[in-house]
């Protein structure tokens, strides 16, 4: 045996290297794959005169070898794979070098069984090395008469290997890209995202299946287009604006989020909002940039969704604690039966009421009632009070906004109307309502559409109005402070709650049945309302009406002492009265007081609450307590009645 590790190979003589290298070309020139070993087995043979030649592929793991071609007496060996251990390919593995075998090669390989069946008696293999010298597989020739030990039959056995050792590598990696390309399609057809690529010129370049299916449209279709028809305008500009930023980022952190998401548009005419990512790559000197974009529509309409039966969890949680608070309309006096007798005409049809009432007279009751006694009972009844919110918050909480509409939204919030679809909404102290703000209602009213704030969909509802105020609204109409279209579209119903004064008895039975309901509630017997309680009850003025008495009441059952209403401490005028203004004593004339009295005599008394409280206006000890106010309704009437705190 000889090797030649280490020679450097001799040329060839000019004549048998010229052989060789035209047998490969001529053999190979136009062979890849396969074919191409197929062709350099049989003229590495017909080149060397050897009976058998082959070339194989090296598995490490298994230590075995795989024929990509075998030659042998004029015919193919087909699926020829051996184990090395103890042939003469195993030297030239582990070698890594050109193994030769000139002579006799039974009498080294006794035991090797396929050299004696085949009547070998020389050999002669080669490694085929990657670049990195890893070992790929090996060439070999057999013969049955000895193979000379010249250089340029090695020199042209090393020609052969380096071609195959080439075409092997080339194999390994074409395999290797086509692997890898795969595990690419597999990702990208497997994303749930829409995977967009697009080149410099904005043209769609590829696009994955989830891209087909997000904008209903067959990726043939797409590719070439140009992407900004897929976008709107502005977000194909804002697009353009994000790309030139990432060129100038350095590489690899050549990626974005798109703020705010995007408006996709599908050919066929709908759109949805997405979210993107958007990064820059350069393949050969061109720039390509990748989109990747989820269609969140189902996502937002869920939070939404979840959002509005959040506050409609919240209004019916309200609604449920006013009817546990308050129960039904208590009153047999002629100006209340009236009121429940209007209530009982109205409440069947569809039209608008305004209930107009001072300040705890029954308005929001009477809401209630005309809502409960309505077809649409089974429908929720929004209640929103106009005094209560700030001018700056009152259109969107009526009529909802988009995310963006106005610093601080950042999500879309649907507004009352919405919420009252095929229901009735109560707007409360409707005489607060912002001016600019009364066109926008009168629309819902007349054609049952609005527009949310910084929404441009127009909204379709089917809601009762009920309104109700304690204003002169025709006043406030001539003092150009409410619109008169407005004010007559809500007048469709006026219904006028009488004050409590004006209800006679009404006062001693209110204030029995809210006393059985105070001991109730704190398990106390308490003892039926006595003549002398009825009296000072029933000449007292109530300028708080039913609320002030209820409050009067539950303060008397609290104080009550041996199961007997305690007025004394309850009553305001019992309670060590300051001195009364003029307009809290005797009405001027037969009775009855003027608007401007009863103006003034409620300014008087929320004055008198602002002194015993220090001028602390809600909470604990506050004046909206005291007067059984809600402090909102407090501030806005102090708005209204310019009361200032004295600096
Ligand atoms: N006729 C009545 N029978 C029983 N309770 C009544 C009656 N009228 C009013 N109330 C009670 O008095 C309180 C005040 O009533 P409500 O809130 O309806 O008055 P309002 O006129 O809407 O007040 P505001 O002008 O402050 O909004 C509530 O607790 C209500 O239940």
């Amino acid at each position: 045996m000889s090797s030649s590790s280490g020679e450097s190979p001799l040329p060839l003589h000019g004549l048998e290297a010229d052989a060789a290298l035209r047998a490969i070309l001529e053999g190979t020139a136009t062979e890849t794959g396969h074919g191409f070993f197929a062709a350099l087995v049989q003229n590495l043979a017909k080149a060397l005169g050897t009976h058998g030649a082959w070339v194989t592929e090296y598995f490490p793991e298994t230590r075995r070898l795989r024929a990509l071609a075998f030659w042998m007496d004029g015919g193919w060996v087909k699926d020829y794979e051996v184990d090395i251990a103890g042939t003469p390919c195993e030297r030239v593995i582990d070698t890594a070098q050109l193994v030769h075998f000139p002579d006799r090669i039974l009498e080294i390989y006794p035991h090797e069984e396929e050299l004696r069946q085949a009547g070998a008696v020389s050999y002669m293999g080669v490694p085929l090395l990657n670049t990195d010298g890893t070992i790929l597989g090996h060439m070999a020739v057999i013969d049955r008469r000895p193979i000379p030990e010249e250089p340029r039959v090695h020199a042209i056995f090393r020609i052969f290997a380096a071609r195959a050792a080439a075409e092997l590598q080339r194999l390994r990696a074409e395999a290797e890209v086509r692997a890898r390309e795969e595990k690419v399609r597999r990702l990208l057809g497997s994303a749930m995202d829409a995977i967009i690529e697009l080149d410099d010129h904005f043209r769609i370049s590829s696009v994955n299946p989830a891209a087909e299916k997000v904008f209903q449209c067959r990726s043939d279709r797409m590719i070439g287009e140009d992407f900004r028809r897929f976008i709107d305008q502005e977000d194909a500009r804002r697009l353009a604006g994000l790309i030139a930023d990432l060129d100038r980022r350095p590489p690899g952190r050549q990626f974005c989020w798109v703020s705010g998401g995007l408006t996709a548009r599908c050919p066929e005419g709908s759109s949805f909002p997405a979210e993107a990512t958007l990064s820059r790559f350069e393949v050969r000197r061109q720039k390509f940039t990748t989109l990747i974009l989820r269609n969140v529509r189902d996502r937002i309409e869920a939070e939404q969704k979840i959002q509005s039966l959040q506050t409609e969890r919240e209004i019916l949680r309200e609604e449920l604690d006013a009817l546990q608070r308050d129960g039904a309309l208590i009153g047999e006096s002629p100006a209340l039966t009236q009121v429940l007798r209007d209530i009982a005409q109205v409440a069947p049809t569809d039209a608008t009421v305004l209930i107009a009432g001072e300040t705890g007279t029954g308005k929001e009751l009477v809401a209630r009632a005309v809502h409960a006694a309505s077809a649409r009972r089974e429908r929720p009844l929004i209640t929103v009070n106009c005094a209560a919110i700030p001018a700056t918050l009152i259109e969107s909480e009526l009529f909802g906004h988009e995310p963006g509409a106005f610093t601080g939204a950042t999500k879309r919030r649907e507004g009352r109307f919405a919420l009252a679809d095929k229901g009735t909404i109560f707007l409360d102290e409707i005489g607060e309502l912002p001016l600019d703000l009364q066109p926008k209602l009168l629309r819902v009213l007349q054609e049952g559409e609005f527009d949310p704030v910084g929404g441009s969909a127009t909204k379709k509802v089917n809601v009762r109005v009920l309104a109700a105020t304690n204003r002169d609204l025709a006043k406030a109409v001539k003092d150009g402070r409410f619109r008169e279209d407005l004010f007559y579209r809500l007048n469709v119903f006026p219904l006028r709650l009488p004050p409590l004064r004006e209800r006679g008895d009404d006062i001693v039975r209110l204030a029995a049945a809210f006393a059985q309901r105070f001991a109730a509630k704190i398990g106390r017997p308490l003892a039926p309302l006595t003549a002398d309680c009825a009296r000072r009850l029933k000449a007292y003025g109530w300028p708080g009406n039913v609320r002030e008495l209820q409050n009067v009441i539950e303060r008397a059952v609290i104080t009550a002492a041996d199961g007997k209403l305690n007025l004394d401490r309850a009553l305001p005028e019992a309670a060590a009265p300051p001195p009364m203004p003029a307009a809290m004593q005797e009405p001027s004339a037969g009775g009855i007081r003027t608007a401007k009295e009863f103006e003034e005599l409620e300014r008087a008394n929320i004055l008198r609450a602002l002194a015993t409280t220090n001028w602390k206006v809600s909470g604990e000890g506050g004046a909206a307590r005291l007067l059984g106010m809600n402090p909102s309704t407090l501030s806005s009437r102090m708005k209204a009645l310019k009361i200032h705190k004295p600096s």
